[in-house]
């Protein structure tokens, strides 16, 4: 959603997990080994429907599942941030579900954690899919608790009001992260050093940071 309000180019995670087990994929390929021809769909599609189940159901099989698409999906990302970085955009958001559980969060500028509490991110998530409360608890128990992703976060947008609100708060933090890279952008673009200098510097100060103490168990890898 936040996808809606953001006005630069958006790598969503969900789509290109989609994407990468079409039809034909590798993705698709390995998956049927792993879990069996009934995980098809009469037209050769994946059964996203019954994998969900299994998986939000059963870890170890989950760690396979994920095993199999992040790398992926991953690569898949990285191809996308080239083209937005080649294509001369400031910057993109990844929108990414498992963004911390996948430690993908030591790859990017900026972890921004929409945030609402438990409570309220079940009611929607259920209202989303029109789903149970056990299917629903299922899917949020696969993934660290929000209240820990936020300790990840170097920016908190609280979603607890209307969508209004969280689009007014998007645009602050656009109108901001602007104000931050200036000039330093062009400078990049044009001096393609500067960029590859300024991206060592984000890697090397998020690697060298310690996880939070507060996240003890990565529930997805
Ligand atoms: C199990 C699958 C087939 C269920 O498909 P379905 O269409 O019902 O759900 P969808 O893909 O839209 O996922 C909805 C949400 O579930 C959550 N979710 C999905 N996969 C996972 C996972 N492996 N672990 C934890 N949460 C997950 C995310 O919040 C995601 O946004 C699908 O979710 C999947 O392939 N998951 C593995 C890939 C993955 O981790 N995707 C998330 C982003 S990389
Ligand atoms: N401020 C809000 N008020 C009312 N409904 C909201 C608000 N924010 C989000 N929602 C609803 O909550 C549901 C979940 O939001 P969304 O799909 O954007 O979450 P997500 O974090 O991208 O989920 P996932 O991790 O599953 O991809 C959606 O149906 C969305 O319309």
């Amino acid at each position: 959603m936040i996808a809606a309000f953001f006005p630069g180019p958006v790598v969503d995670a969900d789509v290109l997990a989609r994407e990468v087990v079409l039809p034909g994929t590798k993705g698709l390929k390995k998956i049927v080994k792993e879990f069996g021809d009934d995980i098809l769909l009469p037209d050769g599609t994946l059964d996203r429907k019954k994998l969900g189940t299994i998986v939000f159901n059963d870890e170890a099989k989950r760690k396979k599942l994920n095993a199999i698409v992040h790398p992926a999906v991953r690569w898949a990302m990285f191809v996308k941030v080239i083209q937005h970085w080649v294509g001369s955009e400031k910057y993109c958001v990844l929108d990414v579900p498992l963004l911390i559980e996948g430690g993908v969060w030591r790859w990017v500028g900026k972890v921004v954690v929409v945030y609402c509490s438990a409570e309220l991110q079940l009611q929607r998530l259920m209202l989303r899919d029109n789903s149970s409360i056990d299917e629903a608890s299922s899917r949020l128990n696969s993934q660290i608790p929000i209240s820990d992703k936020v300790v990840y976060a170097n920016v908190v947008l609280d979603n607890s009001g209307t969508q209004q609100e969280l689009s007014e708060q998007v645009d602050k933090f656009v109108e901001k992260l602007d104000k931050e890279i200036g000039w330093l952008w062009w400078l990049g673009y044009i001096l393609p050093f500067v960029s590859l200098l300024s991206a060592v510097w984000v890697l090397a100060s998020r690697r060298l940071r310690k996880r939070p103490v507060r996240v003890q168990k990565d529930k997805t890898n």
